[in-house]
């Protein structure tokens, strides 16, 4: 087989309505995602052979931590589609832990380089973020994270912001004191740019931002430096954090706002990029 690789790219929930919970804990949301041009690069190659399990290396600056045994979700991701005998290298770009998916894009990316359609169940056990990233573009997630349909959303210019402090998902949606929260509408409207994208996503919410502020308040300190950017029209968590997003109308306004927040805290991950559907970039590229 040629040498594979594949763009995992950040999942960014642009809302977070938390609206139930189920018998077995997990927690009901209705979530609108899109994804940025900011990721990580797995690199799918033949291996030992088979029944001797896919062997992974981690490199990039953000490999810190990152599991290399059949623990990491892209170890997971190759055992699900029944393909042992890859050796798998995951360059890391995105901070670990910290709600824009890494993981779970990473899975993704396996079983869209290998061309695995393995059924929705089994997708899900291997985390619940992992079908929407087999799908990069903007989508409405329901569910726990199973029931996903597209959207369409303008192109979003935004920044990614990470105090480099990590949350842990479950402890986030413990900390969460009501469970049964407002879904969106039930229509998403369509968008005549990106003005009124901004001014509906203001009005939604991300339910698990306050708890994971009361966690870890760096993230509060995120969220006010944000909103204080030069034309800053949003700022709100992703996930259960700690990266934090804010939008912008143009790109030229993200990039002077990116410089102005990189000289005041060059001690945070901080990206910038246009979110939107990541679907081409994120397609396999063969190497002879
Ligand atoms: C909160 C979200 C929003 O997109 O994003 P992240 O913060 O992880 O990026 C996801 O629902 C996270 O998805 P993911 O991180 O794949 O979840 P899993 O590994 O399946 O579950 C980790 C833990 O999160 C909690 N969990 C997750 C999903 C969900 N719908 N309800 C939950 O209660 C459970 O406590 C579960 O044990
Ligand atoms: N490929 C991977 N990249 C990052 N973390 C991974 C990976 N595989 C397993 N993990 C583990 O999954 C946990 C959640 O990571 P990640 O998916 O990046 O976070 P989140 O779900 O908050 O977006 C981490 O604590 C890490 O130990």
């Amino acid at each position: 087989m040629p040498t594979t690789s594949v763009f995992a790219p950040a999942k960014i929930n642009l809302t977070l309505h938390v609206t139930g919970q189920r018998g077995d804990g997990y927690h009901l949301l209705d979530s609108l995602v899109a994804f940025a041009p900011v990721g990580d690069t797995l690199t799918i190659a033949p291996g030992p052979g088979a029944g001797r399990g896919p062997t992974l290396t981690v490199s990039g600056p953000e490999a810190a931590g990152v599991p290399v045994d059949g623990s990491n979700l892209v170890c997971k991701a190759a055992v699900l589609a029944e393909r042992s005998d890859l050796a798998l290298h995951l360059h890391k770009s995105l901070p670990a832990a910290s709600g824009i998916g890494g993981g779970s894009s990473d899975a993704a990316a396996v079983l869209r380089g290998l061309d695995a359609t393995p059924d929705l169940q089994a997708v899900m056990r291997l985390g619940a973020d992992v079908a929407m990233c087999l799908t990069p573009h903007p989508q409405r997630v329901q569910g726990i994270g199973e029931q996903l349909t597209s959207a369409q959303l303008p192109p979003l210019p935004a920044l990614l912001v990470n105090p480099r402090v990590q949350v842990a998902t479950p402890a986030v949606f413990k900390a969460l004191p009501g469970k049964t929260n407002a879904p969106m509408p039930s229509q998403i409207p369509g968008f005549g740019g990106v003005t009124d994208c901004i001014d509906w996503l203001a009005m939604q919410r991300n339910d698990l931002q306050a708890p994971a502020i009361a966690l870890a308040p760096e993230i509060g300190a995120v969220l006010a430096a944000l909103i204080t950017l030069p034309a800053c029209r949003l700022a709100r968590m992703s996930g259960s954090g700690a990266t934090c997003f804010a939008l912008f109308e143009t790109e030229d306004q993200m990039q002077h706002a990116q410089t102005h927040l990189r000289k005041a805290h060059s001690d945070w991950w901080i990206a910038a990029g246009v979110m939107g559907d990541q679907s081409l970039k994120a397609r396999p590229v063969n190497h002879a």
